[in-house]
């Protein structure tokens, strides 16, 4: 696979997503060698020349690009880039296509790739449009998230892709996991002896997604108005989480294996009550260019969701996020249940400081720790919480890291679902939302810059969120 070029039909090219995440993407994806070449046609609504578009492109790499550029290889990449605007209908999309794919050689012809850098409600369009265009045979279409707004509309989304699609040509991305931290969930619980024969009830307390974020709207207040914290992250980003952390053991690294044991876990989860739900909205929200004055949409939420299994029964997994609050960060803190009884007197410091946690940090610089009790040195038996941390910093692969969508690109190009979403399982995730978006509690607001609103700690008491940690990570050795 790695010398068929690939042929990416990038839809929504003048987007946020696409500005911050796809084209610089694509750019390395080109630069590392990983496929063979790359041909992108890049369309919006926007009218604008082949050549402004490039100049886009270039401002939106050298703003955003992880990677340091290379003036030759952008040169080189810039050459195979060409733009169409969205009102050259159908048949101006496939000459421009066409025209692309002229000059490639090689005894296959390009894979093409379609990427919906799109609104939700636009996705629709777009497949008619391949379709009419001619350029939906025998190519792979990637989907952005969120896949519809309810179950209906993810039920009839998912009807008309399939008029267009086979179910093996669609890839429904969802970053979250092609982070190399979530694929790391996979390693630690499957790879290792240690902690899967104790991941269970019997020992887990509880387990916190939490996923707060300091980012506003960014510019995206027509899309986020229609969707909303919910929609935008955990119907999506942190339901596709909680599946990594609470799956059985997949038979084998591939795509039906780790899909299945996803969707048993979609089936078991509970419908979400609503009395298990907060919803916010930051101060101000409603004055944001393109908010309406009385606007209802939920910048923040934070819940409790059950696993109705024999592995999760009775354990509360709590998710929260939300823009514009306190710290960015992306935790997943599993909390191991205290021992039954202690030999250590009261005001030794055992338990003080809350149980061991398991805590995996999903930034991009990825982290790993184990808090436990430990003795503290000197006369007496005082005890505190230690910990063990692992960073990828630490290591010499830091360097290897692939951002989640260029791995993600790389993967539909090769037509690898693993880390794809099915049809199946993103329906069954709107079905056990029905009850709160049938009836969402009122949304409360809450200070810029805090963790949301007071009712968080209801929702989560007699624990309590472990965001913002009272101890500091210790710092990686290389940055
Ligand atoms: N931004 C982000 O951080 C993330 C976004 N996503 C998902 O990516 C998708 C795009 O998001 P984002 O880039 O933020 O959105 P934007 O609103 O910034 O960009 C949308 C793009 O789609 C184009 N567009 C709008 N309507 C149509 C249409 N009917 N036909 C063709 N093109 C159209 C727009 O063109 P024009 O500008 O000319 O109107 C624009 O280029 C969404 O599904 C979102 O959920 C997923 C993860 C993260
Ligand atoms: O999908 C989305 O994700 C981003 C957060 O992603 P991250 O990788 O930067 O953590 C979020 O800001 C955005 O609203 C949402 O659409």
């Amino acid at each position: 696979m790695a010398d068929r070029t690939a042929t990416v039909v990038l839809f929504g090219a003048t987007g946020d997503l696409a500005k911050r995440k796809l084209l610089p993407g694509l750019l390395h994806l080109f630069h590392s060698r990983l496929l063979g070449d790359i041909r992108l046609v890049a369309t919006s609504l926007e009218e604008m020349t082949r050549e402004e578009f490039i100049d886009l492109a270039s401002r939106s790499i050298d703003e955003f690009s992880v990677h340091n550029r290379d003036d030759k290889v952008w040169q080189a990449f810039a050459k195979r880039v060409y733009y169409v605007p969205g009102s050259a209908g159908p048949q101006g999309l496939a000459k421009t296509v066409a025209e692309a794919e002229a000059e490639v050689t090689g005894t296959l012809p390009p894979q093409r790739l379609h990427y919906l850098s799109v609104p939700p409600k636009a996705a629709l369009a777009v497949t008619r449009t391949l379709a009419e265009a001619g350029l939906a045979e025998g190519s792979r279409i990637v989907m952005e998230k969120p896949f519809g707004t309810d179950l209906a509309s993810a039920v009839a989304l998912n009807a008309a892709v399939h008029e267009f699609f086979d179910e093996d040509q669609v890839f429904r991305i969802d970053h979250f996991l092609g982070k190399e931290a979530a694929l790391n969930i996979l390693a630690f619980r499957f790879a290792n002896g240690l902690f899967e024969p104790i991941w269970h009830r019997n020992n887990i307390e509880h387990i916190q997604i939490d996923v707060p974020e300091t980012l506003g709207l960014e510019q995206r207040a027509s899309f986020y108005e229609g969707t909303g914290a919910y929609r935008d992250m955990v119907v999506t980003h942190l339901f596709q989480v909680l599946a990594f952390t609470a799956m059985e053991p997949p038979t084998a690294l591939l795509p039906q294996a780790i899909t299945e044991e996803k969707n048993k876990v979609f089936r078991s989860m509970q419908p979400i009550n609503p009395n298990d739900v907060v919803r916010g909205q930051y101060q101000g929200y409603r004055d944001e260019k393109g908010v309406a004055p009385e606007s209802e949409t939920e910048t923040f939420i934070a819940l409790k969701a059950y696993i109705d299994n024999w592995r999760w029964a009775g354990v509360p997994f709590y998710l929260r996020t939300g823009k514009k609050l306190s710290e960015g960060q992306r935790i997943i803190s599993v909390a191991f249940k205290e021992p039954p009884k202690s030999m250590f007197p009261p005001g030794s410091g055992v338990g003080q400081n809350g149980p061991d946690h398991l805590t995996f940090d999903l930034a991009d610089k990825a982290k790993l720790s184990l808090s436990f009790y430990g003795k503290r040195p000197g006369p007496g038996f005082r005890l505190d919480k230690l910990s063990m941390q692992f960073a990828y910093q630490d290591t010499s692969w830091a360097g290897s890291v692939l951002e989640a969508y260029e791995r993600l690109i790389y993967d539909a190009i090769r037509g690898d679902h693993t880390l794809f979403t099915s049809a199946e399982g993103i329906e069954r995730l709107w079905e056990i939302s029905e009850p709160l978006l049938d009836n969402p509690p009122p949304v409360r607001p809450y200070a810029l810059g805090s963790w949301g609103p007071n009712q968080i700690h209801q929702l989560i008491a007699p624990r309590a969120w472990r965001l913002p940690f009272e101890r500091k990570w210790r710092a990686p050795a290389r940055d």
